[in-house]
């Protein structure tokens, strides 16, 4: 065999062989063929209605529009507008030359009389090129806004290859027809529902009417190109039900417009989340100059506010670039900035402007603001003032209010502040009861969100730990290092102990003796905070982990200085010890709704005979 040679060398890319990749690839969705060509017709007469404004075009505009008919016999798909037309020689500057773009060369020559460059949509200078996605053969037939002469306009056919003809045509009118020779296997869009869903999809908000079907299927001044102050709470809510008709009506709305460092515009609306984490994603859509372009904003907006819905319209944004791209993109990144930024003042202006009604909505907005603060250390920079707590008596306070409300009484012996929670009050009711009793606040943490959120907490806020109820004994969640005396020997309570491990015989269950205030229950069932918090993540991740296999271990606490606990160490009958025993861990059990199946009817039965 012949060894291989070290050779270099420069790889060959001819136009013949890099057109079908073009054709076919240039978009994943063949369906925008027609967003790019409705996107040129309206181009073609934004130039028109430019150029009069400068003077250039001296003639009758007309009613400006693009149409779109099909026909089905034919097997034609024809854009058609009454913009700028083209002149032959224009055919073969920027039809001829894929990727020397009529628009950017448009922008160049009339940059220093417009200043209103949003106006045109085209700079690739390949859209055009996606009517071969669908098409065996292009035609356009084509007559100049500057042509009066006869014969002047033209005829240009494409069948794919690299070769087109160019001829005179009949026309008359300024303007341009696009004539779609759909190839056979693109028949599915030879069909008028699917034009009128492809129309409705992209061309919903362009700003010349386009007609397909004797309608017009867009609304050309969509609010979001207004100023606000134009518009009522009532266009805002009309527009939303325009977007989403099955939606519930949103909470608030932000207007965004900027120009400079980028451009961009759109509203966003906080609709009703609740305690749902499995959101409707998607429902943002993206815009170029009133162009839509996808509803998958994943990589333009940061992850929480996907969680909003609306519209952002900005041609800074590249939209035919690849994903990754895109996330390194500048502008994007300031785009994505900007947007956090502008939420967050929202949130702070409602917070500000109306605190009661800003407390009613913070059920429905709570999810939102704490994912936000999870994920954007930014966001939480100004949403540490307005994230809100919730306690047990339905009260609400800011992060600074509750430090200062629980201060004196939660404060432990190293100085740390300790937040008492619930995530189910009904559930918990004997340890929030308790707690209550000793004058300690209790915050509602019940939302799926909340187990990260109280982690975060701990790490954003200086000297606080979160502790729920049920935890432990509320001398040793908040320890302040005061020792209840006992009135139980260390023996006598070396005794109890053991006879609470022979009868509950369980080596899950971690049996001890505490001098306790009289008042607490004579048995209290806990489960460590840290062993709870792990298996609670490992269920919400949803993934194996060692923690979330470990079976659940219990911490059984006796009170040494409760009654009842006095009364079994002094009952001589073992069988009657044993039973009363039984009876006050059933009764904690119970307290924590922990007794249930045979354990809950044998203790109902029991209870029945003594009474
Ligand atoms: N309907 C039309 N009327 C007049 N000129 C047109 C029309 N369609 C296309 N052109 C000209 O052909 C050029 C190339 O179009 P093409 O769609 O390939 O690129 P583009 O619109 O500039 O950019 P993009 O790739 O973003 O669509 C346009 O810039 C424009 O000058």
């Amino acid at each position: 065999m012949e060894a291989v040679q070290n050779e270099k060398g420069q790889i060959s890319i001819h136009t013949e062989n890099i057109f079908p990749i073009i054709k076919k690839f240039l978009y994943s969705d063949h369906e925008i063929f027609l967003r790019e060509l409705v996107s040129n017709a309206v181009d073609a007469t934004q130039k028109l209605r430019q150029l009069a404004s400068f003077g250039e075009f001296g003639g009758e505009l007309g009613e400006l529009k693009v149409t779109v008919s099909l026909d089905e016999e034919a097997k034609t798909i024809t854009i058609s507008d009454n913009g700028i037309g083209m002149t032959a020689d224009e055919i073969k500057k920027y039809i001829n030359q894929i990727a020397f773009s009529g628009a950017s060369d448009f922008l160049e020559k009339y940059k220093d009389k417009t200043d209103d460059k949003g106006q045109i949509i085209g700079h690739f200078g390949l859209g055009f090129y996606s009517a071969f996605m669908v098409a065996e053969k292009v035609e356009i037939v084509t007559k100049s806004y500057r042509d009066t002469g006869d014969n002047s306009a033209a005829r240009w056919i494409c069948d794919g290859s690299t070769e087109f003809e160019l001829t005179p045509a009949e026309r008359t009118e300024r303007g341009t027809d696009v004539i779609l020779h759909v190839a056979p296997d693109s028949e599915e869009f030879l069909n008028k529902a699917r034009l009128q869903r492809i129309l409705d999809k992209y061309a919903r908000f362009l700003p010349v009417a386009v007609e397909f079907d004797g309608k017009v299927v867009n609304n050309t001044t969509p609010i979001w190109t207004k100023s606000p102050s134009e518009l009522t709470d009532e266009d805002y809510k009309t527009f939303y039900r325009e977007l989403y008709p099955m939606g519930e009506e949103p909470l608030f709305w932000i207007h965004l417009n900027v120009d400079y460092p980028f451009n961009l515009t759109g509203i966003l609306y906080f609709p009703r989340i609740k305690n749902e984490l499995r959101f409707q994603r998607e429902k943002i859509q993206l815009y170029s100059r009133q162009v839509f372009i996808t509803d998958e904003v994943k990589d333009v907006v940061p992850d929480f506010l996907m969680m909003l819905h609306g519209v952002i319209d900005s041609p800074d944004i590249p939209l035919n670039v690849s994903r990754s791209f895109l996330q390194a993109d500048a502008n994007v990144k300031k785009i994505n900035g900007y947007i956090t930024r502008k939420v967050a003042d929202k949130l702070n202006d409602l917070f500000n402007a109306d605190r009661k009604a800003f407390e009613e909505k913070f059920d429905d907005i709570g999810l939102f603001i704490k994912y936000g603060i999870l994920s954007d250390d930014k966001f939480w920079e100004k949403a540490k003032n307005f994230v809100l707590l919730k306690n047990t008596e339905g009260e609400y306070a800011t992060l600074d209010e509750y430090r200062e409300k629980i201060q004196a009484n939660q404060t432990d012996k190293t100085d740390t502040l300790v937040f008492l929670y619930t995530t189910d009050r009904k559930q918990q009711d004997a340890y929030i009861e308790s707690a209550r009793r000793r004058s300690y606040d209790v915050v509602l943490m019940d939302n799926v969100i909340d187990p990260h959120f109280i982690n975060a907490l701990e790490q954003k806020l200086e000297k606080a730990h979160f502790q729920r109820v049920d935890a432990d004994t509320l001398d040793k969640l908040i320890d302040k290092g005061i020792n209840n005396e006992s009135v139980l020997s260390e023996d006598d309570k070396t005794k109890l102990k053991e006879s609470f491990e022979q009868v509950l015989d369980n080596k899950l269950l971690n049996v001890s003796v505490e001098a306790q205030p009289v008042d607490e229950l004579p048995v209290t069932i806990t489960l460590p905070e840290f062993m709870r918090r792990m298996k609670d993540m490992s269920a919400l991740s949803g993934e194996q982990s060692f923690y979330g296999n470990l079976p659940m271990s219990y911490n059984v606490v006796v009170n040494a200085n409760h009654p009842l606990i006095g009364k079994i160490l002094s009952e001589t009958d073992a069988t009657a010890q044993q039973a009363l025993v039984k009876q006050v861990y059933d009764l904690a059990l119970l307290s924590q709704n922990m007794l249930t199946g045979t354990e809950l009817t044998a203790f109902v039965r029991r209870t029945v005979a003594t009474l």
